[in-house]
């Protein structure tokens, strides 16, 4: 361990962040009584142009109105590179309640997009005597968002996750798909005529990864577009949770359940960490470091992996 010890990432449950768009208040109730952890309520890429105004009411009377229960509300605004941003940030800030725990930043580059939301939500909060300190977390979905992704990361003391948003970061990168998440049709390995598909996620999704756990920060994956694709869904899930990521988001209802399943710790497999720390302790007390476990080699990493399991299960009951 380097003489920086690792921060953790905040305590709270982020399987799913369950998304629609503010211009359609008919469906808030259902978000509310549905089973995702967070919420994020829209004013970017689902809204129209002419919407923006009337989906900002509508966030902000939902704010007031109606009961979220315990899940972390979150309102993604409009990217910096529009004209929209800074009155999202305003007019929420001034107007919504104190319900709200935090705003997402789409398409975000550099530490400094960061800082300037900081900047005006620090501002907003301090004039208007707000209580709650509003989090923020970003969307990396562009070529500059992956290759700064660490200088955000550390980019403010409110950032508490980080999505990878694969439609944009598709257009971004000038991937030659329409597809939203998930496999690739021409991204193949071709061996003796048949075809091993790849993962052309991968390499963002580890770097995004990397850049949270080294400032302690939630690492989320983003949508998958194809809602009729359970199985499809399940994979890209799988991947993301065994490479380190928390939670997914569900575009439509049907993915809540699905990325609750996939992060959601087994009870199988919390059994199985709770017998690893179990083999440990017996090994330690007999003054090893290392001992066998079903036929392989456990030693005291493991236990930090098999920490890692059961801590997440505890969180998620608490
Ligand atoms: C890709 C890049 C990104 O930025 S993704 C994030 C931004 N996009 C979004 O927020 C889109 C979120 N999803 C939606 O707007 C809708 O789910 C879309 C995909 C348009 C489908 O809506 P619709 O045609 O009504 O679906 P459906 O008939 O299958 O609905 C079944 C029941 O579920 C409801 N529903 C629909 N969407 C949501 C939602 N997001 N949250 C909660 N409930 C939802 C529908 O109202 C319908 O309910 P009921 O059965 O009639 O009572
Ligand atoms: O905002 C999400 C994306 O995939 O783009
Ligand atoms: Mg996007």
């Amino acid at each position: 361990m380097s003489f920086r010890v690792q921060p953790a990432a905040p305590a709270r449950p982020n399987r799913c962040q369950l998304f629609g768009p503010g211009s359609r208040p008919a469906i808030f109730e259902k978000m509310a009584a549905s089973a995702a952890d967070v919420i994020n309520l829209d004013l970017e890429d689902s809204v129209a142009p002419d919407d923006k105004p009337a989906a900002r009411r509508n966030i902000i009377e939902a704010s007031h109105n109606i009961d979220w229960g315990s899940k972390y509300l979150s309102v993604r605004i409009n990217g910096l590179d529009t004209p929209y941003w800074y009155r999202d940030v305003v007019e929420l800030l001034e107007e919504g309640s104190e319900r709200i725990d935090q705003i997402m930043i789409p398409k975000v580059g550099c530490a400094a997009d960061v800082y300037a939301v900081d900047a005006l939500v620090s501002a907003i909060e301090a004039a208007k005597g707000r209580k709650k300190r509003i989090s923020l977390e970003v969307i990396i979905e562009s070529a500059a968002g992956i290759a700064h992704v660490e200088e955000i990361a550390a980019a403010s003391p409110r950032l508490q996750a980080m999505s990878l948003g694969a439609a944009d970061f598709a257009a971004s990168m000038g991937m030659a798909t329409t597809g939203i998440g998930g496999t690739q049709e021409n991204y193949y390995m071709l061996r003796d005529g048949a075809k091993y598909w790849s993962d052309p996620w991968h390499w963002a999704q580890t770097a995004i990864v990397a850049a949270c756990r080294t400032h302690g920060i939630l690492p989320v994956d983003g949508p998958f577009g194809d809602f009729s694709d359970d199985e499809g869904f399940r994979a890209q899930a799988l991947r993301s949770a065994t490479l380190g990521m928390v939670g997914k988001w569900a575009i439509h209802p049907k993915q809540v359940t699905l990325a609750n399943e996939v992060f959601t710790p087994s009870e199988a497999a919390v059994a199985e960490a709770r017998e690893i720390l179990a083999a440990m302790e017996k090994a330690k007390a007999e003054g090893a470091g290392a001992t066998v476990y079903k036929g392989r080699l456990v030693d005291i990493a493991s236990i930090r992996q098999a920490e890692v399991i059961v801590r997440q299960s505890e969180m998620i009951k608490a």
